[in-house]
């Protein structure tokens, strides 16, 4: 009999899988406070489940072509920057297509985006890489009037932006922490997770629930998400409660913390980087 040769797959396709996977786990996660998630569409009308997934699979082609130009420039530098500022916006343009016109992963575009090519050029200094390719300038990023650059305006939270730049505090200092001490106190790979996600809501100043539900949204999610966590977290019978509250309470203000969730996702690609070392 024949050996069946399978198709060896490359660094790039490796880490775009690891990006997509990292987005589908992070759309499934249930239940997450005013989300898409198994359960439903949380704060949103024009969203659900299906679309996320479909979404995620959609920027498949665009994670390996930003691991493939960081391979081929082999540093970070404003050429790398460039390439992937162009890449980034036609995957956004892909995703579009794919969504009928709805935004489902800008944020976890740029924060994906730049893992991934930080990942390909040196995955032991993912964060650090991807925080200097962030803070390089794109000549050809166009400026639109977007929810983050209306709200930096308004209130002077810098979002997106800042996060990377800064090497991803909500990720590096209380996500990944957070998931793996509810791991070590064995609260299931779930409970792990949402404890990830709510970690990260105590501080960060997500730009899509200040669009929405301005200061009082993001005092809310920051004061819910803490109250979860030291109830005893997600796995527990008190921290259910305080997740259910905390649902609630987003829900009624219309705020959906979609900038978490984008961190939450880029948590989970590097504990898989990690896993993958
Ligand atoms: C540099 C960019 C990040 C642009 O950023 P900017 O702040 O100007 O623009 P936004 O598009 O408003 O925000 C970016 C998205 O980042 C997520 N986010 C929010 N706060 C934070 C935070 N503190 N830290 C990290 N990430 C954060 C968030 O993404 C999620 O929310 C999206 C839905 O948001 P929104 O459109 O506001 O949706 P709704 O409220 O639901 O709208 P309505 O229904 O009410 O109409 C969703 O997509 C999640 O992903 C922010 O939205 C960067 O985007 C950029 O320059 N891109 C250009 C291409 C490029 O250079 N790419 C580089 C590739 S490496
Ligand atoms: N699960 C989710 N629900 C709503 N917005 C999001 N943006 C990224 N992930 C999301």
């Amino acid at each position: 009999m024949r050996a069946l040769k399978l198709h060896e797959l490359t660094l790039a396709e490796r880490l775009a899988d690891m990006a997509v996977d990292a987005l589908i786990d992070e759309a499934d996660l249930s239940p997450k406070p005013a989300l898409v998630d198994r359960r439903g569409n949380g704060a949103h009308h024009d969203l659900h489940l299906g679309l996320m997934h479909a979404s995620a699979l959609s920027l498949w082609p665009m994670f390996k072509e930003m691991a493939e130009a960081a391979i081929e420039w082999g540093e970070v530098g404003v050429p790398l920057r460039e390439a992937l500022g162009r890449i980034g916006r036609e995957g956004e343009q892909a995703m579009l297509v794919t969504t009928n016109g709805v935004n489902t992963h800008r944020g976890a575009i740029w924060a994906l985006g730049l893992l991934t090519a930080a990942a390909a050029l040196e995955p032991r200094a993912v964060t650090l890489n991807a925080a200097r390719l962030a803070l390089l300038n794109d000549r050809y990023a166009p400026q639109p009037m977007s929810h983050g650059a209306q709200v930096a305006q308004r209130y002077g939270a810098r979002g997106a932006r800042e996060e990377a730049q800064l090497g991803f505090p909500s990720v590096v200092q209380r996500g990944l922490p957070q998931l793996y001490k509810s791991r070590q106190q064995n609260a299931g790979e779930q409970n792990a997770r949402l404890d990830a996600l709510l970690a990260i809501m105590t501080e960060l100043a997500d730009t899509c629930v200040l669009y929405r539900a301005g200061p009082e949204g993001i005092s809310t999610m920051q004061r819910g998400a803490r109250a979860v966590l030291d109830a005893g977290g997600s796995a527990t019978l008190a921290g259910r409660r305080q997740l259910h509250e905390l649902d609630q309470h987003l829900l009624a203000l219309n705020a959906s913390p979609g900038g978490a969730a984008d961190l939450l996702a880029a948590c989970l690609f590097i504990d898989r980087l990690d896993g993958a070392l």
